[in-house]
């Protein structure tokens, strides 16, 4: 049996996440010349007939249309089945031929329930999971499913999918950081003040509050995407770019880390109220469709880091991301300190210089002081940038080449799951203890708090 997936089976054909992630990353890479030919089968509740099963698949590799994305779709079939049930699994198992990957594209409640389901059957041999984030709820639950898991199979065929892993920008870091010997150096507390990954979006709930609204910003972005950002920005320079050099590497830096205030309330928690961006009119959170106000849930979510370990030791890093921004910042951005000593009679801004890099469009940018050009003494501040190129696949479509390739590089391995969640954990206490109150900020706005209104 080679490494290579035969059947790709996907619990939850139905749901968003199908539609809008998985099929059109698959597309991409179907498109891509490191596209192979792999059967679909798409597993829901609903009574769905191959052709309609079909034509949901087409739609959903529109996107990036390629002679093998209309091969594979017009070959995959779907199968109606609760993926709860042990008996609908077997079916299902069945039906399909070769090494299987089953991905779970499935709410955290149903996962749990589907792998205790798994667990009275006879798995098919080689099989690998893929399942998707959020891993768990929270850290005990990302524990238990984790040891539930490993009872099936071994690690190497869990692939914990996290998109972010799959981005060009994200994956650049490996290479801008270990194959460059300016910016290595650099990236230690000496000469770094700060570092903020920010992720900021325009988009608002996009119908998705029956997820959003019981996951809120801290575990929809931080507690998965941008720790492990954050992991790859502060990681050690790995022997090699392998599955168990760089996720060992990535494990080690977030053993490391804790919230800047051990107790969590280094964060900050805010939702939007009404607003408008680019001229489309928003209704604040709390009374969008789905909502349910009492719950508090967070659309904009900020905590502050420490790691603690000899490269970071002092250096806060700031985590941040938000929904319905007015401008959709998403970049890593190191903050350096100023030189010890200025000589005396060089003269111009002061300020920070600072490295950024962009995750969309993906950029570097550098900011140097040189010498003006009217006073050689006067200095000014000019950036050294440059476009970073973009991978030739979606970060879906990267992630899906790593899981059909039998390449668990890119998925998240099981202990870096728990410690993004333990990492997180005392900011969600703070929050449940009420020590952060929630804040609004207007819809359209940079997130910041909203004036309250002077009494009298
Ligand atoms: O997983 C998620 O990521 C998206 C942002 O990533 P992008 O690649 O689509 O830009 C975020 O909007 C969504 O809330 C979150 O669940």
């Amino acid at each position: 049996m080679t490494d290579r997936i035969d059947t790709l089976i996907v619990l939850g054909a139905g749901g968003d996440l199908a539609s809008r992630l998985l099929l059109p990353g698959l597309a991409s890479l179907l498109a891509s010349p490191r596209g192979e030919a792999v059967q679909l089968i798409g597993v829901d509740r609903g009574e769905v007939t191959d052709a309609a099963w079909q034509s949901t698949v087409s739609a959903a590799f529109a996107t990036e249309a390629s002679e093998l994305g209309s091969s594979v779709a017009a070959k995959s079939f779907y199968l109606r089945g609760d993926a709860t049930d042990a008996d609908d699994l077997r079916r299902v198992f069945d039906a399909a031929t070769g090494r299987i990957a089953l991905y779970f594209a499935l709410p955290p409640a149903v996962t749990i329930l589907v792998v205790k389901a798994l667990s009275s059957i006879d798995l098919p041999k080689g099989i690998v999971f893929a399942l998707e984030k959020p891993f768990g709820t929270d850290l005990a639950s990302a524990r238990a499913l984790n040891r539930r898991l490993e009872k099936l199979v071994p690690e190497e065929q869990i692939f914990r999918v996290d998109h972010f892993l799959g981005k060009s920008t994200v994956l650049n870091l490996l290479g801008l950081r270990f194959a460059n010997r300016i910016f290595e150096p650099l990236m230690s507390a000496p000469n770094v003040e700060k570092v903020e990954i920010v992720f900021d979006e325009k988009l608002a709930l996009e119908g998705r509050a029956g997820y959003y609204d019981k996951a809120g910003a801290l575990a929809d972005m931080i507690q998965s995407h941008l720790l492990l950002v954050l992991a790859l920005t502060a990681m050690e320079p790995p022997a090699s770019v392998g599955a168990d050099d760089l996720r060992g590497g990535m494990a080690q830096v977030l053993r490391a880390t804790r919230p800047w205030e051990k107790d969590g309330t280094s964060s900050r928690r805010a939702h939007y109220t009404a607003g408008t961006i680019d001229g489309r009119e928003l209704p604040a959170y709390a009374d969008e469709d789905g909502v349910d106000p009492a719950r508090e849930t967070e659309t904009l979510a900020e905590v502050t880091l420490a790691i603690d370990n000899w490269r970071w030791a002092g250096v806060p890093f700031v985590l941040r991301s938000g929904k319905a921004i007015g401008e959709a910042k998403q970049q890593i951005v190191v903050t350096l300190r100023a030189v010890p000593h200025l000589p005396t009679g060089l003269r111009g801004p002061t300020g920070p210089a600072q490295l950024r890099i962009a995750m969309k469009p993906a950029a570097l940018e550098l900011d140097l002081l040189v010498n003006g050009e009217d006073d050689p003494f006067e200095l000014e501040r000019v950036v050294l940038d440059s476009p970073l190129r973009a991978g030739e696949l979606s970060a879906y479509g990267e992630v899906l080449y790593g899981l059909l390739d039998g390449d668990a590089t890119l998925s998240v391995r099981g202990d870096v799951a728990e410690q993004c969640w333990r990492i997180v954990a005392p900011v969600i206490a703070a929050w449940k203890r009420g020590e952060v109150p929630l804040e609004g900020y207007a819809a359209g706005s940079s997130g910041a708090p909203a004036r309250t209104r002077p009494r009298g």
